[in-house]
């Protein structure tokens, strides 16, 4: 597990010369496997309570040592007293000491071997990481658990030159205003006579088209041999009256709500790129910026149907009278070794497509799918933070194990799109001619029957699910609830049991689906009768395809998927999977979040030949799973992670099986990409 703490000096640098090396090599051969080119050091793993452990990362490439500004911090709830940790615990004993290794001193264990440290003192070596090696913050969304320790940090350790802020515009605009506001928190930044200590990036949505060339298009250079691309993403609704929000002035920029904009025709006309291999084709990939530019001039309107477009910081809801729900904005960074073209994928909190007011994941997933397929996307860190027990109501915008691999089933269908072009590019040209104009008729045919429009460049792309529609929201005149609600008083008829709320998360554990977990936790947690428990989407499990290797050796034998040999384990899968529509549309009413049928229907019926297909899809990927809730329940109870890791294992051995390997991150631990 983890990435490469066991790695002394030597592994580091070996791990900086085979970075050259690859370069190199790629550039001989492109299809050359590369070699590890990023280092990720895990400074906190997880997603509260604990405060000492929220989200937070450093990244750097490998080939350019430990130099002045070579490391970019990705979020930072904890940041300096992460980095003092890990050296307390990695640097030798008697640093500088008679009897210990002498000042300077080059560190030849944990995440940050190969660093020439001056100091005895592990909080001083961390000081200079800080002050003089980290110049970049690339926020994901300005939620506390995830700004906490740049914000304390900053104050107190003034370098020679400003941090550079980046993020969104809305991640930056709530910064100045509800951070660095003089209230808050002094304004540090250099903008409205601030202390000139923080810089803002406003990075534009999807790259800009101006930066970059080649693969590297788009991507924006935040510090030595690291480029990056941004995409917004949601995070849970907000569902409140909330004047308050948007009336600083700001206008939201970056990211788009079509759902909620008023804009005629298919939202995801606009939001969701074509299902062609290359958004680009139908999408600028600056979308944000254009939208931007056209609400900065003054047409706003285009947003709520004339009306001004005032949003709030990181909300992608439109602040008009008559609308009283907004999404929260956070990001996933593509971050790129500009040497090899290596890249990592990082989210912020994130929530399911399939939940989503505004759903934008599968944008982010056409990004990186053609990207896994050309053996450039080694990893994706994804946010996980509950285990399946937490209800639908209460995922307050994030992930559980069963939307992890509803989302990566979403991303396996790009990378095997963009595969199969590759494909049929590589096929020989006069072949690929002749089929091409003895199918150009027949193609235009079917487009012309499916209703599919998409351009993808004359090549047939297996069917892919299109992204989750926008729920439809309830007409205004039908809501009696015009006041301040939690998500969770919404249609209060609809709920099959108060006692469903009262009993918080503990009602839910009977939809638990790891026989583990349900023996761990059988006793700490109430029994609610099934009626009042929201039932979990079924998973998109598929039959494993005819002829693959899990056909010949399924993961799951007959005799492990038999209820009458395993009834526990049997009776809760089966719940999952044999749920009927209507039962399943009376249990998700409880939630004001409730997936679309359509969704389900697109599991429980998937096209067979794509679900074939997308078996080991994945393979050669790593998924770092963060953002882990403690749930600080004593008594044996196995830790949240332990419970997700196992959750995803099952998922992956009972489903169409990705082929990706999860690892749950550690603090203090590094990864060696
Ligand atoms: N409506 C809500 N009621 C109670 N807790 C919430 C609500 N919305 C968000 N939260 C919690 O607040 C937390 C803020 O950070 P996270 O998004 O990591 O996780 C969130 C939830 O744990």
């Amino acid at each position: 597990m983890g990435g490469g703490t066991a790695g002394a000096a030597d592994s580091q640098a070996a791990a900086t010369s085979a970075a050259a090396m690859a370069a190199a090599m790629a550039a001989a051969d492109p299809a050359a496997p590369l070699a590890p080119a990023l280092q990720v050091i895990v400074l906190g793993s997880g997603g509260g309570p604990l405060e000492n452990n929220v989200t937070a990362f450093l990244v750097r490439s490998l080939a350019s040592g430990w130099t002045k500004g070579s490391v970019v911090a990705v979020d930072a709830g904890v940041h300096l007293s992460a980095i003092v940790k890990i050296l307390e615990k990695t640097q030798p004993q008697q640093l500088g000491e008679a009897d210990g290794p002498s000042l300077p001193h080059v560190l030849t264990t944990g995440p940050f071997a190969g660093l020439e440290v001056c100091n005895a003192s592990a909080e001083a070596n961390a000081a200079h990481i800080h002050r003089d090696l980290i110049d970049g913050y690339l926020i994901t969304h300005p939620h506390l658990d995830h700004i906490a320790g740049f914000v304390i940090n900053t104050a107190g350790l003034p370098g020679a030159r400003p941090k550079k802020l980046a993020g969104l515009p809305t991640t930056v605009n709530a910064f100045k205003n509800h951070i660095f506001n003089n209230i808050i928190w002094p304004n540090l930044s250099d903008e409205n006579n601030g202390a000139g200590l923080v810089t803002y990036m406003r990075l534009v949505e999807g790259g800009s088209p101006a930066l970059g060339k080649g693969e590297g298009k788009g991507y924006l250079e935040v510090c030595d041999g690291l480029a990056v691309k941004v995409w917004s993403v949601s995070h849970g609704h907000c569902i409140e009256r909330h004047s308050h929000r948007g009336s600083s002035g700001s206008v939201r920029h970056g990211s788009f709500d079509a759902s909620s904009a008023g804009i005629g025709g298919d939202p995801r006309a606009i939001l969701t790129p074509a299902r062609g291999v290359s958004h680009h084709h139908s999408m600028p990939p600056n979308l944000g910026a254009f939208l931007q530019d056209r609400m900065q001039g003054g047409q706003g309107g285009i947003l709520s149907g004339g009306q001004t477009s005032r949003r709030g910081s990181g909300f992608s809801g439109v602040q008009a009278p008559d609308e009283s729900v907004c999404v929260y904005d956070s990001s996933a960074y593509f971050i790129r070794d500009v040497t090899t073209g290596r890249e990592i994928l990082i989210f912020g909190d994130v929530e399911p497509d399939s939940v989503s007011l505004s759903p934008r994941n599968r944008q982010v997933w056409q990004e990186a799918g053609p990207k896994i397929a050309a053996g450039k996307l080694v990893a994706i860190f994804i946010e996980c933070s509950y285990d399946d027990s937490q209800c639908v109501d209460r995922l307050f915008g994030h992930l559980t194990p069963r939307y992890i691999i509803e989302e990566l089933t979403a991303l396996a269908e790009e990378v095997v799109a963009a595969r199969q072009v590759t494909a049929e590019q590589t096929e020989k040209p006069s072949a690929a001619a002749a089929a091409a104009a003895a199918a150009g008729d027949n193609k235009k045919r079917k487009r012309a029957d499916t209703g599919d429009d998409n351009n993808n460049g004359g090549l047939a792309l297996p069917k892919r699910r299109p992204t989750p529609q926008p729920r439809e929201r309830e007409p205004r005149g039908r809501r009696s609830d015009d006041h301040p609600i939690s998500p969770k008083s919404l249609h209060p008829k609809q709920r099959v049991s108060s006692s469903s709320s009262s009993h918080g998360r503990d009602t839910t554990t009977t939809t638990t689906t790891t026989t583990a977990l349900s023996q761990s936790q059988s006793h700490s947690h109430s029994t609610s009768p099934p009626t009042s428990v929201p039932m979990p989407m079924p998973l998109p499990i598929y039959p494993p395809p005819s002829g693959s290797p899990s056909g010949s050796n399924p993961p799951t034998s007959i005799a492990e998927s038999d209820p009458q040999q395993h009834p526990e384990e049997g009776e809760e899968s089966g719940r999952g999977l044999s749920l009927s529509q209507s039962q399943h549309d009376d249990d998700m009413m409880t939630s004001p979040t409730t997936p679309l049928s359509t969704n389900l229907s697109s599991f429980t019926h998937p096209n067979p030949p794509l679900v074939s297909s997308l078996h080991n899809a994945l393979e050669g990927l790593k998924v770092v799973i963060i953002h882990v809730k403690e749930k600080l329940d004593g008594g044996g109870t196995p830790p949240a992670g332990e419970v997700i890791f196992e959750e995803l294992g099952r998922h992956e051995k009972e489903g169409v099986g990705l082929g990706c390997e999860f690892v749950l991150s550690r603090a203090g631990e590094d990864f060696i990409l």
